[in-house]
């Protein structure tokens, strides 16, 4: 079971940013991997042509051909949670489709990645029926979260890890995101960490988002615990 979500703490907190860094990361050992995400909402448009930015940064930033088809589930316009995106084009989510479409990837490539859209509790239809949350339980994979290192973090992410952990859904580790290098950040870390023990990884505020390019995660915890799982299931 080397398959795994990456989950934020909100929207916005860096899940594709981090997504992208893992894929390329793993690929670059050798690994074949692709990301996925379930549900996009929030299309670009940036005078030429229209495009969702989360398969956009996958597409752009692969080491490996992806399979464009198989990339998403659903893509909405409207940037909005996604009950409400699917709503006002007059459609429905349908869960188990997208669970159909993870495991057939699984089944395709040695590792899938697939992003959560917003935090744990987004909802997914108009009745307040289905969470994100429900669909990572039934995709009984793990997760990686993702949160940020500025002030708030400290209370978003213990909710974040609560929630995962009172569900019995496995935490592989925590991605502190966009630090800035401040005392304070730092101390938002430590104290996380100090009540639940698990491997992460802190990545800086980059200048440009094209330095993804050359931002390589060597020697940290959490990214030896994803390459150990591999090469040992392999
Ligand atoms: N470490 C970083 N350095 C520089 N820019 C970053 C970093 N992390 C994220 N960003 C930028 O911040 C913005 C939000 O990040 P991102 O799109 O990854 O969030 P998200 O959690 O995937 O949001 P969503 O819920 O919409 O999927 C993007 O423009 C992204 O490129
Ligand atoms: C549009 C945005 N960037 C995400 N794709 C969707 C975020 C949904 C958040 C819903 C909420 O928690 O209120
Ligand atoms: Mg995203």
């Amino acid at each position: 079971m080397q398959h795994f979500w990456v989950v934020g703490t909100d929207t916005d907190v860096g899940k594709t940013f981090v997504t992208t860094l893992l894929m390329r990361n793993l690929q670059k050992q050798g690994v074949r991997v692709t990301p996925y995400k379930p549900v996009q909402t929030g299309e670009v448009y940036d005078g030429e042509q229209a495009y969702y930015f989360d398969t956009a940064m996958y597409e752009k930033y692969s080491l490996q051909l992806l399979d464009r088809e198989n990339l998403n589930g659903y893509s909405f316009k409207e940037a909005a949670s996604p009950h409400f995106a699917a709503q006002l084009e007059g459609q429905q989510i349908d869960t188990q489709q997208l669970l159909k479409q993870m495991q057939l990837l699984q089944q395709t490539w040695d590792v899938v990645i697939c992003e959560g859209a917003g935090g744990l509790f987004v909802p997914l239809d108009a009745c307040g029926e289905t969470t994100l949350l429900d669909v990572i339980v039934e995709s009984k994979l793990p997760v990686v979260v993702v949160t940020r290192t500025a002030l708030g973090t400290i209370n978003h992410t213990l909710l974040t890890l609560e929630a995962l952990t009172t569900r019995e859904i496995e935490v592989l580790g925590l991605v502190f995101n966009g630090d800035m290098g401040s005392r304070m950040e730092q101390d938002n870390i430590q104290t996380i960490l100090q009540y639940y023990t698990l491997p992460f990884m802190t990545i800086p505020k980059l200048e440009e988002l094209s330095d993804i390019s050359e931002y390589t995660i060597t020697g940290t915890s959490l990214f030896e615990r994803l390459i150990r799982r591999e090469t040992s299931i392999n």
